[in-house]
């Protein structure tokens, strides 16, 4: 189900307008880059498709049953609980049974390059580690929309092309994925971009 953004335009009451007149729709399947300079409203945007924020003009369209998953900058996990835990949890909350829940977390992990630490507790976890971590489990959960906040800030070249491949995988599997990003590798691997650039009051 497509998520649908008719004219829209944001204003925080304290500052100035930060785009305005976006109307696009968002379909499943497709990874969308949402770039721009600092400040021109990435997380704004991130936050509105959401549903946390209301936009001060125009509309967010989407389907009531459509679910929505974001992941942050900043990783939070639970400290002492291991990295194979937070995939799985989301797998046994889709109701699979604890081996195939820690089955198919144990194949998540391995795709975003993590299965070496399967068994580490999230707090011995490097940054990188962590931020993957939160990926496979949003991806777990199985969105319909998911929300990432520059996914590869805290990645070297190689991994953080492993992580662009896994959501472009996400999306084939009908996800709509929106990623807000500075980095031209991921804007590259995604197959549509939204400039904010385009979109100044
Ligand atoms: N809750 C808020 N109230 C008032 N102003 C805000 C609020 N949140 C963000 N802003 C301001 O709105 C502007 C856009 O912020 P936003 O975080 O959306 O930009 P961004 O493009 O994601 O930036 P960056 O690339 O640095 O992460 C900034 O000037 C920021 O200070």
């Amino acid at each position: 189900m497509s998520l649908i953004l008719d004219d829209v335009g944001h204003e925080y009451e304290t500052g100035r307008a930060l785009f305005s007149a976006i109307s696009v729709e968002l379909i499943p399947g497709r990874t969308y880059a949402v770039v721009g300079p600092s400040g021109a409203g990435k997380s704004t945007l991130l936050n509105i498709l959401s549903g946390n924020l209301e936009p001060t003009r125009g509309r967010v369209v989407r389907a009531r049953s459509t679910t929505s998953n974001w992941v942050f900058q900043n990783p939070h996990g639970v400290p002492g609980r291991r990295a194979l835990d937070h995939v799985a949890l989301a797998f046994l909350a889709r109701g699979d049974s604890r081996a195939e829940a820690e089955g198919k977390a144990r194949d998540l992990l391995d795709q975003f390059a993590l299965g070496s630490v399967a068994e580490e507790r999230f707090r011995h976890l490097s940054g990188g580690e962590a931020q993957r971590l939160m990926l496979a489990r949003a991806i777990a959960a199985a969105p319909g929309v998911l929300l990432v906040d520059e996914p590869t800030a805290q990645l070297d070249v190689r991994t953080a092309a492993v992580v662009n491949e896994s959501l472009g995988r996400l999306a084939e599997r009908g996800c709509i994925v929106v990623i807000a990003t500075h980095d031209a590798g991921t804007r590259d691997s995604c197959t549509d971009v939204l400039d904010l650039a385009g979109y100044q009051s």
